[in-house]
C-alpha cells in the first residue's frame, strides 16, 4: 500500500511522476532541483551580457528548502530524512554543497551519498537530491515511543 503526492505550489514534476511517495512508515522524495513553481530556478542569473551564472550554494539551499516543503506536505521534515543522494553535474562543486549543506545537516543527520553525473534534466542544474525520510508516528521510530 502506498500514496502518492504531488504538492500544491511546488514547481510541476516534469513527466509522470509524485513529488513523494508514502510506503511502509517512509517517504521517498523524487529527484528535486532548485526549480520554482513557474519553471525559473534558484541559482541562475543571467548577467547584462547575456552570461548565465550559475550557483552551487544558492542551488543547495533552494533544492534542499523544496524537499523540506514537500516533506511538510506528508506530516515529516528535514530532522526526518534518513538517506539522501546527491547528484552534482561537477565534483568542482562539491565544497560549495558541502558547505551549504552542513548549515542544514550534522552527523546524526541522513546518510548520504553524491556522485557526479554527466547531465540533468535541465542546462542551468548544477544539483539535484533524492531523499527518504522515516515518518514521525511510525513503529519504526524509537523516538516516538
Ligand atoms: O524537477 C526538476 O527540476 C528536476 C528533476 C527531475 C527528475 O529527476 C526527473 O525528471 O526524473
Amino acid at each position: 500500500m502506498s500514496e502518492a503526492h504531488l504538492v500544491a505550489g511546488k514547481a510541476t514534476p516534469r513527466g509522470r511522476f509524485p513529488h513523494v511517495k508514502v510506503a511502509g512508515g517512509f517517504a521517498y522524495v523524487s529527484g528535486t532541483s532548485s526549480r520554482r513553481p513557474d519553471n525559473t530556478f534558484d541559482g541562475v542569473e543571467v548577467d547584462d551580457l547575456g552570461v548565465t551564472n550559475l550557483d552551487i550554494r544558492v542551488q543547495t539551499r533552494a533544492v534542499i528548502e523544496n524537499i523540506r516543503d514537500i516533506l511538510a506536505a506528508v506530516g515529516a521534515g528535514l530532522e526526518d530524512l534518513v538517506q539522501v543522494t546527491t547528484y552534482l553535474v561537477n565534483m568542482n562543486d562539491f565544497g560549495g554543497y558541502n558547505e551549504t549543506y552542513a548549515e542544514f545537516f550534522d552527523h546524526d543527520g541522513p546518510t548520504r551519498t553524491t556522485v557526479a553525473v554527466h547531465q540533468l534534466p535541465h542546462p542551468h542544474l548544477l544539483i539535484e537530491i533524492q531523499a527518504v525520510a522515516c515518518l514521525p508516528g511510525t513503529a519504526d521510530r524509537k523516538d516516538d515511543a
